[in-house]
């Protein structure tokens, strides 16, 4: 819908007939955006090779799905298509940050990342927003931009492709764990508290890896921190604020809304780790999710560890 609304004719792949028919015939998809009209001009598609005959490849698939999607995008996809990622985490097994994936799996694309503060709903509602799109050539990184920019949706560009994928990962993790503060009724005061020390673990991983500041410091990080800590929308959060009511372990079943955090926490802990990087929040929320330590021993673990200078 963005991108129609920027004028663009869009082409939807999904792999279900049924939703397909859906989206063509009745303009909707009731499961994943109820209320959602999907504009005139996006036609769906079983057909990826239909949908990958593009100027643009908008891949909006799970972080762990992108390496399934981006090979079977491969041998369709002509040489120097950018292909933008739009998913948010690190993938699991490899520790692979997402850009990197698709270096892999489709060598003939451009990577390139769209990230920032953008709950689908508030987007589909046409609520104004700004979010950073990086390339390696800042020339591909500003046509994405320009052909996705519309009056609500305002894009920056940066060359800083690891930095916009390492906020976007890292912070739902931190979701997770101010989701947590906010479940267990600990007060604004600690969920800013956590926030800000999230904001610290994630500049210091980022600065390991090569990003830059002002990205770390900006939308694609910062900014989508402080959404995605302060709002029940967030999926991440609202899986931190169930665990913070004291919900158990079988929310992580799967069968609920996608938190990517809770896929990210273990890898992004291992990467940290490997790295010499401290990241005491993130370890908490990995244990938590993992089962090794509750809640209450976590905020304990955390609120106990040495003092230490800013
Ligand atoms: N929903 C939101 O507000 C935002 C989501 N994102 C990111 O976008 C990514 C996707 O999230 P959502 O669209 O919200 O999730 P979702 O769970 O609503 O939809 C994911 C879609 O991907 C499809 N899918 C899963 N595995 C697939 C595979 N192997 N091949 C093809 N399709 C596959 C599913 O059938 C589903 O239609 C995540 O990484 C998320 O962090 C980023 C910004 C905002
Ligand atoms: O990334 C998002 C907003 O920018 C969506 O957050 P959740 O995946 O936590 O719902």
């Amino acid at each position: 819908n963005v991108a129609a609304r920027a004028g663009a004719a869009v082409t939807l792949w999904a792999r279900d007939a049924a939703l397909v028919a859906e989206v063509n015939e009745r303009r909707s998809n009731a499961k994943r955006l109820p209320g959602a009209v999907i504009h005139e001009r996006v036609a769906a598609t079983t057909d990826l090779a239909a949908a990958i005959a593009a100027d643009l490849v908008l891949v909006v698939v799970p972080a762990q799905a992108l390496r399934a999607v981006a090979q079977a995008a491969a041998p369709l996809l002509p040489a120097g298509t950018p292909f933008v990622i739009c998913a948010k985490g690190i993938e699991r097994g490899t520790g692979r940050f997402l850009s990197d994936v698709v270096v892999e799996a489709a060598p003939n694309a451009v990577p390139a990342v769209l990230s920032g503060p953008s709950f689908a709903a508030d987007i589909d509602k046409a609520l104004p927003t700004a979010v950073t799109v990086a390339a390696g050539d800042e020339e591909v990184a500003q046509r994405i931009a320009q052909t996705l920019a519309s009056p609500t949706f305002r894009l920056y560009h940066t060359t800083d492709v690891r930095g916009v994928e390492i906020g976007g990962a890292t912070k739902n993790v931190l979701a997770i764990a101010a989701g947590i503060v906010a479940g267990r009724k600990l007060g604004a005061s600690a969920t800013a508290a956590i926030t800000a020390r999230g904001f610290a673990e994630l500049s210091r991983f980022g600065a390991h890896f090569g990003a830059k500041p002002q990205t770390l410091m900006g939308l694609s990080g910062l900014g989508d921190l402080i959404l995605s800590c302060s709002s029940l929308q967030s999926r991440n959060f609202a899986l931190g604020h169930a665990l913070g009511e004291g919900k158990g372990l079988d929310l992580l079943s799967g069968k609920g809304a996608l938190a990517e955090g809770a896929l990210t926490a273990e890898i992004l802990v291992e990467k940290a780790k490997a790295a010499g990087v401290d990241m005491p929040i993130a370890e908490a929320v990995d244990a938590v999710l993992g089962g090794m330590i509750d809640v209450d021993q976590a905020i304990v673990q955390l609120m106990a560890r040495p003092q230490k200078a800013e």
